[in-house]
């Protein structure tokens, strides 16, 4: 089944722990929180304080994005109530060390690339990851539209996974709705995040159950 994983930047931040129960309850798989320092990204979010604090009051995994400068210094600090921790290959100096590092804290680690970034970058350190995320919008703010050129990365992404018997996730984050959901899935996409399409409407049951249908009637 594929995974939906609400994007917390668009839930309301006045009642987050009321937000993240109830996409828990409407059938989400991960809670995916995006963490952005105004520098890699024109926006700065949520820290590893807010990120301890919503780690009790959920069961389900947080997907932690670093959208920052120099990932290796915050990653310990996340490393306490991640269960996966993505980092940019365009913010890592040294990607392969840092994507150890996450492992070695006992967090799932994952790489991520821009649409502008192409899917080679990535293909050397693919043994070292359990999630591969592709951005379907430039990251720094939610509501966005769905980059539908990225598309065939997803797909090179699959193949290499099965050329290379590897079994990481990939994951499509930007734009994903109803609309874009199957073409991420038809490519090989197991996770889906979405903020606006969810956290946008009132019935979250709904619009996680829409996007998950719609993502799985190939
Ligand atoms: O990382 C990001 C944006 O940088 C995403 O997670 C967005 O938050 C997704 O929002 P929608 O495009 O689904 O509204």
């Amino acid at each position: 089944m594929t995974k939906i994983a609400p994007s917390i930047l668009s839930a309301d931040f006045a009642k987050l722990g009321e937000e993240i129960k109830e996409v828990e309850q409407a059938g989400a798989d991960y809670i995916h929180v995006d963490v952005m320092d105004g520098h890699f990204v024109p926006n700065i979010t949520i820290g590893p304080l807010i990120a301890d604090a919503i780690k009790p009051i959920t069961n389900l995994p947080l997907d932690v994005h670093l959208m920052i400068e120099n990932p290796d210094a915050y990653i310990p600090q996340f490393a306490k109530s991640a269960s996966i921790i993505t980092v940019h290959q365009e913010a890592c100096v040294h990607l392969h060390r840092t994507l150890q590092l996450i492992r070695s804290h006992g967090v799932k680690p994952g790489v991520v690339i821009n649409p502008g970034t192409s899917a080679e970058a990535i293909k050397p350190v693919l043994t070292e990851v359990d999630l591969v995320l592709l951005m379907t919008v430039n990251p720094g703010f939610g509501g966005q539209s769905f980059i539908k050129e990225v598309v065939p990365k997803v797909a090179q992404i699959a193949s290499w996974r099965e050329e290379m018997g590897l079994s990481f996730e990939i994951e499509i984050d930007g734009g994903v709705n109803e609309e874009t959901a199957p073409v991420c899935t038809e490519n090989g996409a197991d996770v889906l995040v979405a903020g606006s399409a969810i956290f946008n409407q009132r019935d979250r049951k709904a619009a996680i159950d829409v996007i998950r249908k719609s993502a799985e009637k190939q």
